[in-house]
């Protein structure tokens, strides 16, 4: 196994704020790794270290051999990261920023390639600020790879874009490591980590609770839940029951996330019988990665 980033025991403070406390992971070549976590839970920073933007206050990184901060400008001619829409200027055509950015590199091949790859070529004369969400992420997406880089570092690649949009961006992005790039994003969209990324390294509070493919996360942490639809059935009477360890309601449907499905199962069928309450539409059901991180977070907020 090839790994092209080694993150060890990382942190960084800005004033009394622990943005990033110990963190450390290896990013394999040629996967999608996602990092993922809730607002301020660390993983911009923890982006920008690795890009060597922000130096670390302790800890290493190792990204192809150099040390992000100390080597930049070796690391940036191997690697590529998407600016934020807002630092392109508002006038430029799509066709000047690509000329401007390809007159960095060598790299009029990879502009053409790119440009049929991403579908631009219909936007070419159109300037910047009159391009949707979706057309802006794909310019800059463009941008951030006209040199065929090693790693493309995304950070919320997504945010804003409309579901349609997000799912042709999640397209884009498999097409570029299929092309041979390792891709570093981050997203808080819960269902982009488990639809596009092959691992996903889950941070809050600046620390590091869980990496591993979202499948098997979610294997591993009992992400599994009973759903049901009953009128009489209490909810408290089943958080009271033997293995649950969350219900939620919505109208008359019920998820109840237990750590042992057959023990609740038999608790809540007994109990109905017992009580003569109806149940309808029983069924095993497969967590989602969002449920699993509301569950790691009321964990952490019971502690
Ligand atoms: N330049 C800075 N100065 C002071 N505090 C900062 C700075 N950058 C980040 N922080 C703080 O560090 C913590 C982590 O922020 P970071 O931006 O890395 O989180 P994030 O997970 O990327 O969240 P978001 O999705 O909201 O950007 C937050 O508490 C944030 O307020």
């Amino acid at each position: 196994m090839t790994f092209v980033i080694k993150v060890e025991s990382l942190s960084k403070n800005f004033g009394r704020v622990q943005a990033v406390k110990g963190v450390s992971f290896s990013v394999e070549k040629g996967e999608i790794f996602g990092i993922i976590g809730p607002n301020g839970a660390g993983k911009t920073t923890t982006l920008e270290m690795i890009e060597g933007i922000l130096k670390p206050d302790s800890g290493s990184i190792d990204v192809l051999g150099l040390t992000p901060n100390r080597q930049l400008q070796q690391l940036n001619q191997q690697i590529g990261v998407q600016f934020q829409s807002a630092s392109i200027q508002k006038k430029m055509k799509v066709k000047e920023a690509l000329d401007l950015f390809a007159a960095f590199y060598p790299g009029e091949a990879r502009k053409a390639q790119l440009v049929e790859m991403l579908g631009l070529e219909e936007k070419m004369n159109v300037r910047f600020e009159n391009l949707s969400g979706g057309w802006k992420q794909r310019v800059t997406l463009a941008l951030a790879t006209l040199h065929q880089p090693e790693i493309v570092f995304l950070d919320e690649p997504s945010m804003g874009l409309d579901p349609h949009a997000r799912r042709e961006l999640w397209t884009l992005i498999r097409k570029l490591r299929d092309q041979g790039s390792t891709i570093v994003l981050t997203t808080h969209y819960m269902e982009e980590a488990e639809q596009l990324c092959d691992r996903v390294a889950m941070i809050y509070s600046g620390e590091l609770r869980a990496l591993d493919r979202p499948s098997a996360l979610l294997e591993k942490s009992g992400g599994q839940l009973i759903t049901f639809q009953s009128r009489d059935i209490p909810y408290v009477k089943l958080r009271s029951i033997p293995g649950v360890v969350k219900v939620d309601k919505e109208d008359d449907t019920f998820k109840v996330y237990s750590d042992d499905l057959q023990l609740t199962s038999y608790h809540i069928f007994t109990y109905c019988h017992q009580e003569n309450l109806s149940l309808m539409h029983f069924q095993f059901a497969k967590g989602t990665l969002e449920d699993l991180f509301v569950h790691y977070l009321e964990k952490e907020e019971a502690e």
